[in-house]
């Protein structure tokens, strides 16, 4: 993939604590010194794809660099699958699961230099109830620490593992049944990922066999409860235990939950309550600016 010749940097203002002014400086005058045209965009929150759009139609950048959240970047995914172009991605915030499965560099300055580089990556995607979703996304108990944590007053470490105590308090088992392309079960389960990605932004692997870029994607269905090894697993400190979990892989799947709604996570956001899931794969949907894997 040769260099970028223009740019259009997306940025959430919101996002994360870093100086975005600072931020949109650096890349103004690697712009400069590197003779590619730039334009920035700063989302507002409202208008935001009728406003890319226009930029993409008007100005066709060949790099998209998004600078925000998990939640930023799936918006601006969202629309970028209708283009030709390349994404680099500047995870600002906390826990960015995409970034940690792609193995992107935490440092800003080398973040740069990978989203505006030449290697890159195919990223398929998934379609969730018409939600497009990247990486790992849930039904059950991991969903329910997504909506306590939004819920909850206490920011950072410290409400996190709060909330990964009331989330175990609350948590129960439900009854599903699964049918994907080669096969149909039905079992009780603790949590059930759709997988993408092999690990959640915490760096905790659920998904072993998991690859972006292959066409399919994991259900990984967990039935076992043990309170100490689900409390280890929320909190980013184990894997989990491949004794207590079926995995099956599927290019398109349905989960119905038989005696309840359960509630639902689309890759860190929150989506209320479901009686069933419908999953597709769209393959090769996107190309991510990624680190050299040879270095
Ligand atoms: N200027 C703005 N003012 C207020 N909200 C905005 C603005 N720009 C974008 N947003 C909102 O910010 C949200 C995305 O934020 P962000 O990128 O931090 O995602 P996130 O879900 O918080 O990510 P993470 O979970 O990784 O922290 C979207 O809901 C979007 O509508």
């Amino acid at each position: 993939m040769p260099f970028p010749k223009k740019v259009l940097l997306v940025i959430n203002p919101i996002a994360g604590t870093e100086d975005k002014d600072e931020l949109i400086e650096n890349i103004r005058e690697m712009s400069a010194s590197r003779g590619f045209a730039l334009e920035v965009y700063k989302t507002d929150g409202e208008n935001d794809r009728k406003a890319i759009e226009k930029i993409m139609d008007d100005f066709q950048p060949d790099r998209v660099l998004v600078a925000g959240g998990d939640g930023t970047i799936n918006q601006i995914a969202d629309i970028l699958r209708d283009y030709d172009t390349v994404m680099g991605l500047l995870p600002l915030g906390s826990a960015n699961g995409l970034a940690t499965n792609l193995g992107l560099p935490t440092d800003i300055e080398e973040g740069i230099e990978v989203a505006l580089g030449e290697h890159t990556f195919c990223l398929d995607g998934l379609l969730l109830n018409g939600h497009l979703g990247l990486h790992l996304s849930d039904l059950g108990l991991n969903a329910r620490l997504v909506k306590n944590y939004e819920e909850g007053s206490v920011r950072g470490k410290w409400g996190y593992a709060k909330e990964v105590i009331h989330t175990l308090s609350e948590h129960e088992l439900f009854r599903v049944r699964i049918t994907t392309d080669t096969e149909t079960y039905e079992t009780e389960a603790t949590i059930i990922i759709i997988g993408n990605a092999t690990m959640y932004g915490t760096g905790v692997v659920v998904n072993p066999g998991g690859d972006m870029c292959d066409g399919h994607f994991e259900i990984i269905t967990a039935t076992h409860f043990d309170f100490i090894e689900l409390a280890k697993l929320l909190a980013g400190s184990t894997e989990l235990d491949p004794e207590v979990v079926k995995i099956s892989r599927a290019t398109r799947a349905e989960i119905e939950c038989l005696d309840q709604k359960v509630l639902f996570q689309v890759d860190g956001e929150f989506l209320g309550s479901v009686n069933r899931v419908k999953a597709q794969v769209l393959p090769a949907l996107l190309t991510i600016a990624v680190p050299d894997r040879e270095s």
